[in-house]
């Protein structure tokens, strides 16, 4: 069964449409990052799974419990949800016990202090249990606030940029550290954040917003792989555009020469498009009759970015051939892939 089921959800500020009717399901386990620029609606997604914020229209359940629908509201603390925020959002006056224990109710003490003891446990801060917020490292104070969620045993795990306020060397270890907790827990979670890397390490599947919509939501590989727009090509990652001809329903020509795909493309014959071709799938190799041209070039240790002109267009490159000099002459291929063409 899913565990959060989102249908149709709109949403406005003083009439302003914020959410523009949103679709989305999330399985049992599963962390889905809401991805996208600023303002695009995240957090007022976010805030409405919460029941923080109205809905218009539409519904939102948990294990097919309607939380969020015509005629039916449940409060934001009866809804079964954990809330970790970017700031923490940690009781300063309350100890790092207290802190966690804060939303557990109807326990035994000796299933309270069990609780903490496997809490502190879980986010590696045993011993700690007396210290203040304020004694704590930034990103010990963020596993103190995951384990205050998840220590009343959510039904479904928000967080709203938690990562943002942690130091960029760190950051990566702390998220796979915390993925791997709540993959430990099978817990299921929403993730709120504008930056591609922290979505493509932190979560299993991405929902690209855009103004107020999700434009794809899937597997991050087949976001970077197959977008269904420019936008999603474009947010994903770096790419190339190459004007191209279809030849045939697996063919097009280029200033490249020909490029096949190994999926039947569903256009005109002799249309025109512009081809996604991502950095790494351009090979490069040094020819002294070669079509293209290096204009431009970036050294980054084990491989070098290149910017080759080929007639009156100018590709980017990664290749690990990292010796090849401004002017060096070079030919350009493409392997066979399911080609993208917008
Ligand atoms: N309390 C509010 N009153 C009026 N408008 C609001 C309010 N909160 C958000 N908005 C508007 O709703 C839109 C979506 O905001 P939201 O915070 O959901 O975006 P976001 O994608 O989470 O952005 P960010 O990454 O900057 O947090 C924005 O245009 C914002 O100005």
């Amino acid at each position: 069964m899913s565990t959060l089921t989102i249908q149709n959800v709109k949403s406005d500020y003083q009439g302003q449409v914020i959410l523009k009717g949103l679709n989305l399901t999330l399985e049992q386990g599963e962390i889905v990052a809401l991805l996208g620029p600023s303002g695009c609606g995240k957090t007022t997604l976010l805030r409405a799974i919460a029941g923080l914020q109205a809905i218009s229209e539409g519904s939102i359940a948990i294990n097919g419990q309607s939380l969020s629908a015509d005629g039916v509201f449940v409060p934001s603390e009866n809804r079964g949800i954990g809330m970790i925020f970017q700031d923490y959002a940690l009781f300063p006056h309350l100890t790092v016990s207290d802190n966690i224990l804060f939303g557990v109710k109807d326990l035994t003490a000796k299933e309270r202090s069990e609780r903490l003891e496997d809490m502190l446990q879980l986010v590696k801060l045993e011993g700690l249990g007396k210290r203040y917020p304020h004694e704590l490292s930034g990103g010990q104070q963020q596993r103190v606030s995951i384990a205050r969620a998840l220590a009343y045993q959510p039904e479904l795990l928000l967080l709203d940029e938690p990562f943002s306020n942690i130091d960029s060397q760190v950051r990566s270890e702390m998220m796979l550290e915390i993925r791997q907790i709540l993959k430990q827990r099978n817990v299921s979670a929403v993730f709120v954040t504008h930056s591609k890397d922290e979505a493509f390490v932190f979560a299993d599947k991405l929902a690209l917003f855009k103004e107020g919509g999700i434009v794809q939501h899937g597997l991050a590989e087949e976001l970077y792989a197959e977008p269904i727009e420019r936008y999603v090509a474009e947010f994903l990652g770096e790419g190339n555009y190459l004007t191209v001809t279809v030849k045939s329903p697996t063919q097009v020509s280029s200033v490249l020469g020909l490029i096949e795909s190994t999926k039947t493309l569903n256009l005109a014959l002799n249309s025109q498009g512009e081809l996604l071709l991502r950095p790494q799938q351009i090979d490069l190799q040094p020819a002294s009759q070669g079509h293209g041209e290096i204009v431009e070039r970036r050294f980054l240790g084990t491989i070098c970015h290149y910017w080759v002109k080929v007639g009156l267009q100018t590709l980017e490159v990664r290749s690990q051939l990292t010796a090849l000099k401004l002017g060096q002459k070079v030919n350009l291929s493409i392997s066979a892939h399911p080609l993208v063409i917008f």
